[in-house]
C-alpha cells in the first residue's frame, strides 16, 4: 500500500523518531601556516555529526594541537574553511558551545573546587541559584560530591583532572575539546578516568566529544573513529572506524576486536611516518 494510501485508511505510517545527527564540525580543506617552516597542517577535511567521539592520533608535532585550536576560534586558518555548528568558530565559542580540557588541569591553586567549577558561571554573571544547581550537577557527573570545599593541593592528579572536566561541563557545551587530558596520569588513574569519560559521554546526550593523545589504546578503547595524522605538514591520512557497542567496560580491553583495531591504527601511523622519512 502506497503511503497516501495508509493515509487515507488511517492505517499508522511509521515515522523515524531519529533525525540524522547534524554536523558539528565541518572543515574543508584547511590549512595552518606561521610564517616559518612548512605548514603546521594542511588539506584538512572533515565532518563530524552530533554525539561523536573522535580521537586524534599523530606524531608530536604534527598539529594536533593546532586543529584544536582552530575549532576552538583561538586561532584563524589560513585556508579553507570551518564551521561549528553551522557557524564561526569564534561565534561557538562566544556561546559557550565549545569547552576545552588540557593536560594540565590549569585550576586556580588558591579557591577550592566548587569556586574553580563555578568560575566560567561566574564570569558570565549567572546567578547564584543557577550556580549552585549546575556545580552539583557536574561535581555528580565527575564523583566528587565530598570534595567541593577541597584545595587543588589537597587532589591527586587524577581528582584535578576530574574537577578539570567538571569546569568544562559546567556551561553544557556541544562540543568538548580534550587536548591530552590524560597524558600525565599513571596507566591505573588513566584507564580509570577513560572509563568515567565514556559514563560522562553517555549522560550528555548529544555532547561531542574531540580527543587528543599519543595513546592508540587509549583512542581505540573511547572512540566512535580515529583520525590518524602524519608528521608535519598535519594531514588526515586515514580514519579508522571502531564500530563497536557502547557501553564499554574492561572486558572490550581483551577482545580480539580490540587487537585489530589497535593493529590498523598502529599500521597507519607508521605508514604515515615511513612515508614522510622514518619515525619521530
Ligand atoms: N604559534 C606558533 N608559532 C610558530 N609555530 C607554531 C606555533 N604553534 C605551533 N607551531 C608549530 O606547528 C607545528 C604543530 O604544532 P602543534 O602543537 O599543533 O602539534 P601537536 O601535534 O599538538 O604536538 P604535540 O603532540 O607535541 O603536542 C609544530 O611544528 C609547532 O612547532
Amino acid at each position: 500500500m502506497k503511503e497516501i494510501e495508509k493515509k487515507l485508511s488511517g492505517e499508522e505510517i511509521p515515522v523515524s523518531t531519529h533525525a540524522p545527527p547534524q554536523s558539528v564540525i565541518v572543515m574543508r580543506e584547511v590549512g595552518k601556516s606561521f610564517g616559518v617552516g612548512p605548514a603546521a597542517v594542511e588539506k584538512v577535511d572533515m565532518n563530524i555529526r552530533e554525539g561523536e567521539l573522535v580521537s586524534f592520533v599523530g606524531p608530536s608535532g604534527c598539529g594536533k594541537s593546532t586543529l584544536f585550536r582552530l575549532i576552538a576560534g583561538l586561532s584563524q586558518q589560513s585556508e579553507g574553511a570551518i564551521e561549528i555548528i553551522g557557524e564561526d568558530p569564534g561565534l561557538a565559542r562566544k556561546r559557550n558551545a565549545i569547552s576545552y580540557v588540557f593536560q594540565d588541569a590549569t585550576l586556580l591553586p588558591w579557591s577550592n573546587v566548587w569556586d574553580n567549577i563555578t568560575l566560567p558561571l561566574k564570569l558570565r554573571h549567572v546567578s547564584k541559584q543557577v550556580q549552585k544547581v549546575e556545580a552539583e550537577r557536574v561535581l555528580e557527573l565527575v564523583g566528587l560530591q565530598d570534595y567541593a570545599k577541597a584545595l587543588p593541593r589537597q587532589l591527586s592528579g587524577g581528582m584535578k583532572m576530574r574537577v578539570s572536566i567538571a569546569r568544562a561541563l559546567i556551561s553544557h557545551p556541544k562540543l568538548l575539546l580534550m587536548d591530552e587530558p590524560f597524558g600525565a596520569l599513571d596507566e591505573i588513574t588513566r584507564q580509570s578516568l577513560q572509563n568515567e569519560l565514556l559514563e560522562i559521554w553517555r549522560k550528555s546526550p548529544g555532547m561531542t566529544i574531540l580527543f587528543v593523545t599519543h595513546n592508540v589504546f587509549e583512542a581505540v578503547f573511547l572512540s566512535t573513529r580515529i583520525a590518524v595524522m602524519t608528521p608535519r605538514p598535519g594531514r588526515i591520512s586515514r580514519w579508522v572506524d571502531v564500530p563497536v557497542d557502547y557501553p564499554r567496560d574492561e572486558r572490550f580491553r581483551t577482545t580480539s576486536d580490540f587487537g585489530r583495531y589497535i593493529d590498523s591504527v598502529s599500521s597507519a601511523l607508521h605508514h604515515g611516518n615511513q612515508a614522510k622519512g622514518g619515525l619521530g
